[in-house]
């Protein structure tokens, strides 16, 4: 037998229950709604930031670089297309004007050696003659590098950083200049993981990555009175050619696809994370799963453990080598 007023209690929970729900419901839908609402805009404020701008990418006959040049040939940007292979570049170039949907560019292809610095002051010049002036630069183009740092020769230690951090460094001085005179313009850096933790056999790479990171944020505050954005973005692995490319001990080439890139993300997927982070205007940006994420996280706030942890794989790396 219910007592009466156990009735009323549960009476009273119901009609509690149904008021919440209806106040609840509503609000939630109503927050859902302002979320996809922000996200939308967010996404047209992009795409109005990138349609035609003047968009430089290097590194663009190959992995990121060139699904980069995609993704932002496809919003409606301007591309001039840089790398070493200009018989790759100018391929691109036709495909991509060959995949024309809705209004597009026809890009410019500009070549050279980010390692040799001599020629980046005269690229710099033909880059700002394809269309007068540059909105976005990417410095994506980089190598890297795998070996043991006491059997490494130092010139491999000079190459690494030469295409990685100095021919970056040069080509953005050199552009700079136009930018601030205009008090518009955006420098995107591709850094790595490896640009916040250093992980064992990849010295020359890491400290690149480093000095990247280190050389662009400073640029962040020092550009800040000018309009100049710049973003620094940190991707993990991603399936590309990079390590086929790598540059070893010795200076030979690595040659072979590891496990972990291969296993990468896509190129054109990180591609897509690029635009949208260069088109919010973001400062710096990991690309990373879990794992890595918390390395940076432990190598912040517990170095002792993060030091362990490379310690340990440094042992497990040699020990699987050596078997
Ligand atoms: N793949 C990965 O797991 C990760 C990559 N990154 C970074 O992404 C960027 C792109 O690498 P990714 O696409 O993976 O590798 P790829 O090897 O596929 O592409 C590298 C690009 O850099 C260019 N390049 C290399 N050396 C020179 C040089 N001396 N002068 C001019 N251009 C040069 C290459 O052009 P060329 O045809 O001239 O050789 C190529 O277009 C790099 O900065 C890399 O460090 C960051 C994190 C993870
Ligand atoms: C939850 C507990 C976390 C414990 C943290 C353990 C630390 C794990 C170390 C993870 C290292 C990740 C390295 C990622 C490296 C990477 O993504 O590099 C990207 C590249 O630039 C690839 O270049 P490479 O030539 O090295 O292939």
């Amino acid at each position: 037998m219910i007592s009466p007023s156990f009735r009323k209690g549960m009476l009273k929970e119901r009609v509690m229950d149904l008021a919440s729900q209806t106040t609840i419901l509503p609000l939630l839908f109503g927050c859902l709604g302002i979320f996809s609402l922000f996200r939308l805009l967010q996404r047209i404020r992009s795409k109005a930031y990138l349609r035609n701008a003047v968009v430089v990418v290097t590194g663009a006959t190959s992995g990121l670089g060139r699904e980069c040049a995609k993704v932002f040939h496809a919003a409606g940007a301007k591309l001039v297309l840089c790398g070493r292979n200009v018989k790759a570049l100018e391929e691109l170039s036709r495909e991509l004007a060959g995949s024309s949907q809705g209004q597009t560019h026809q890009p410019f292809v500009v070549t050279f050696d980010l390692a040799d610095p001599g020629t980046i002051a005269a690229a710099a010049a033909e880059i700002l003659q394809c269309f007068g002036y540059v909105d976005v630069l990417i410095n994506n183009a980089g190598i890297s590098y795998r070996g043991t740092i006491s059997d490494t020769i130092v010139d491999v230690d000079r190459k690494v950083m030469e295409i990685n951090y100095f021919g970056p460094v040069a080509l953005t001085k050199a552009l700079l200049p136009s930018m601030v005179e205009r008090k518009q313009g955006h420098i995107v850096a591709i850094s790595s993981i490896q640009g916040k933790i250093s992980i064992p056999f990849r010295s020359a790479y890491s400290a690149s990555k480093h000095a990247t990171q280190a050389f662009f944020d400073c640029l962040r505050a020092e550009m800040e009175e000018a309009n100049i954005k710049v973003t620094v973005i940190s991707p993990g692995y991603i399936h590309t050619n990079l390590s086929v490319n790598a540059v070893t001990a010795d200076g030979s080439r690595y040659g072979a696809l590891d496990k972990n890139t291969a296993q990468g993300r896509s190129a054109a997927e990180v591609a897509q994370d690029v635009f949208d982070a260069v088109g919010k205007k973001k400062k710096d940006v990991l690309l990373t799963d879990f794992v890595p994420s918390m390395a940076v996280y432990i190598r912040t706030l517990a170095p002792g453990l993060f030091f362990r942890i490379m310690a340990s794989r440094a042992r497990k790396e040699r020990k699987s080598k050596s078997s």
